[in-house]
């Protein structure tokens, strides 16, 4: 049985969908120590959203390879060895990208529905934060079909994704959660709450080209 602070060493699949795969416990204790400080040490920068640069609050990033982590190349290799069975748990096949970038998302902050575009075959999240309560928000929504079966998006998404043909997927960034997911999927960040005070949503998110 899975420990639910994210210290338990055995990585467990914990849903596997269509498109997506969710793996608890992704990191040995060590390596998830090792990212944490990583992430506590890097300069993040803040950017507006792509999506909705007017609603979705400000989220902070900085680019990272794993190359050059701090956190050294076992540990890097623990990323994305675990991003690498994920990608065969749902037989994708893509290529390894050394780069990736951290994420902090603050109260208030999230990331409207997308998906993340043509050319990228699959996107991976590790979730990093110290603690994450269910009452924080900052879920990670997806509809686990391809994005052209949700009768989207251009017009009135709130309306149209009523009529999606499958209901969303919610994922919460649990600590050493790590989600993988086929490109095309349509997905979103929820916001934040304010019952959040100063935690922040922090991850590792990279993209894999097909
Ligand atoms: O942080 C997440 O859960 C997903 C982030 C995302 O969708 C993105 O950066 O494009
Ligand atoms: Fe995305």
């Amino acid at each position: 049985m899975a420990a639910h602070d994210g210290r338990t060493a055995e990585a467990v699949t914990l849903v596997q969908g269509r498109r997506f795969v969710v793996v608890d416990n992704a990191l040995s204790p060590d390596a998830l120590a090792a990212w944490r400080e990583e992430e506590r040490a890097v300069q993040h920068r803040p950017t507006f959203s792509s999506v909705d640069p007017m609603f979705d609050g400000v989220a902070f990033y900085a680019d990272a390879s794993y190359a050059s982590a701090k956190a050294g190349e076992e540990h890097a290799g623990e990323v994305t060895s675990a991003v690498r069975r994920g990608l065969d748990a749902l037989g994708v096949t893509a290529a390894d990208n050394d780069r990736f970038k951290f994420w902090r998302y603050g109260r208030g902050s999230g990331l409207d529905w997308h998906d993340d575009g043509s050319g990228r075959g699959a996107a991976y999240t590790l979730y990093l934060s110290g603690e994450w309560r269910a009452t924080w928000g900052g879920e990670l929504e997806l509809f686990d079909c391809p994005v052209g079966e949700v009768p989207c998006a251009e017009f009135d998404v709130p309306k149209d994704l009523m009529n999606a043909p499958v209901p969303a997927t919610s994922i919460a960034p649990r600590p050493n959660r790590l989600v993988v997911m086929v490109a095309g999927t349509f997905h979103r960040v929820r916001k934040v709450e304010a019952g959040a005070g100063d935690n922040l949503r922090r991850s590792i998110t990279g993209f894999l080209t097909p």
